[in-house]
């Protein structure tokens, strides 16, 4: 099914706009990626047709040290299209309206991270969304509404699916060529191997769908939070919170009877790491074999050297190869041996390959790889892989029934 795009929308008209920004923090400080350089595409369209366009985002989840204000996505985004891009730190009060009506023609407004307010999350029903004072007060600006953000058509929140309900809604362009590319790989029969590389910091995220794609995938090579959990469940001492992290404890509780089922029924589908890299006393990159851990006292920030020699065969045979997910933080170089090495393998072989996720595309360039030696590389994580399975994605599909 499709939906409208921008070449239905007539020119000259108050445009509600929604991108996904969402984008890595390094102390305190915004990090340029695809996300800006694609979403530009879209928000140039819409500045040079006259309309007045206001930009909605989100940025991190609250509590974490990634939740900050959108401030800096504004003068990076300013960066890629070449004008000017206002910033108000406000999404739907007196300050914003006052911003939104005080827009010309052909400018260009950002609001603050919509995370910032009670209403965009927790995720409902799209009627729920839609009745909000937030969607009920802001749509009241606008002619249209553009969802840009494929990136974040998996979650239910507001500002994704609570705008479709009260406004005509358009598909933006970024909207528009991740569907296709990632719809058509849903349908995509391959005869040879499929292996999918899955890591990152979004487990939970990856977990269920890896139960759903096991028909899909031949197997699946693991790093990163999820494959520390996995081997977890195998009875290793790694895997758990420790020194202050947050990324293991709630995911392993919200996830063990999955993994552990898992690992039960579909083990033999289940590639784990063999050894992991660590930080030691000197700040330098040590590694470990799994089967040498003893104590749960390290955080582990990659896999190690001998699972890469592991993994690499695998991609060499195989006829597809999807990543989701970094196999460890590979923006210190000393953790991105895992990451780097995968996406060389992938990008030694012409298999068909999709490399997806806002941070993990990044490793491309960080590395001096190109993004012509993958088939398709996606700035969705979460929901490029949803997507795999054949299910819709709620945002996706409120643009379809518009
Ligand atoms: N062992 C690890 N410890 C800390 N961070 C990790 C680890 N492994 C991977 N990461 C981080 O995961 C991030 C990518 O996570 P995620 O947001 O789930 O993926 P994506 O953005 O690709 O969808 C990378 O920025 C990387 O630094
Ligand atoms: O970065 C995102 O997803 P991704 O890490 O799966 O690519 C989206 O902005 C969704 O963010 P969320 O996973 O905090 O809802």
């Amino acid at each position: 099914m499709t939906f409208k795009t921008l070449d239905d929308l007539d020119a000259g008209q108050r445009v509600l706009v929604r991108l996904d920004l969402n984008s890595p923090v390094e102390d305190g400080e915004v990090q340029d990626n695809r996300r800006f350089d694609r979403h530009a595409t879209t928000v140039q369209e819409l500045a040079d047709r006259g309309d007045r366009v206001v930009l909605m985002a989100h940025q991190g989840r609250p509590g974490g040290d990634d939740f900050v204000s959108l401030e800096q996505h504004a003068d990076i985004l300013a960066g890629h299209i070449g004008m000017d891009v206002k910033f108000v730190a406000d999404t739907y009060g007196d300050e914003a309206i006052e911003a939104i009506r005080g827009l010309e023609a052909g400018e260009v407004l950002l609001l603050e991270n919509t995370r910032m307010l009670d209403e965009e999350l927790p995720e409902e029903d799209p009627e729920v969304k839609a009745e909000t004072e937030f969607v009920q007060t802001l749509s009241q600006e606008f002619d249209a509404y553009v969802n840009d953000a494929y990136s974040a058509a998996h979650r239910k929140h507001a500002s994704l699916v609570g705008f479709p309900l009260v406004l005509p809604s358009y598909a933006g362009r970024v909207m528009e060529s991740e569907y296709e590319a990632n719809s058509s790989i849903a349908t995509q029969e391959f005869e040879g191997d499929v292996t999918m590389v899955v890591g990152g910091t979004k487990a939970t995220d990856v977990i269920g769908v890896m139960n759903a794609l096991d028909e899909k995938v031949d197997q699946f090579l693991l790093g990163g939070i999820a494959g520390e959990l996995f081997l977890r469940a195998a009875g290793h001492e790694v895997g758990y919170d420790v020194g202050g992290m947050d990324l293991f404890d709630d995911q392993w509780e919200a996830n063990e009877d999955l993994i552990r089922s898992i690992l039960d029924e579909k083990g033999d589908q289940i590639v784990l790491a063999t050894d992991l890299a660590y930080e030691d006393d000197n700040d330098e990159r040590a590694e470990v074999p799994v089967a040498n851990i003893t104590e749960k006292d390290t955080g582990y920030l990659d896999v190690g050297s001998d699972t890469v020699a592991t993994y690499t065969p695998y991609i060499h045979d195989s006829e597809a190869v999807f990543v989701k997910g970094a196999l460890g933080l590979f923006e210190d170089e000393r953790f991105a041996v895992g990451t780097v090495g995968v996406l060389e393998a992938i990008a030694e072989t012409d298999c068909f390959s999709v490399v997806g996720g806002g941070d993990t595309s990044r490793a491309i360039e960080m590395y001096g790889m190109s993004e012509d030696d993958f088939s398709h590389v996606s700035i969705a994580g979460g929901a490029y892989i949803r997507a795999m399975t054949g299910e819709s994605l709620p945002a996706v599909e409120l643009l379809q029934s518009n």
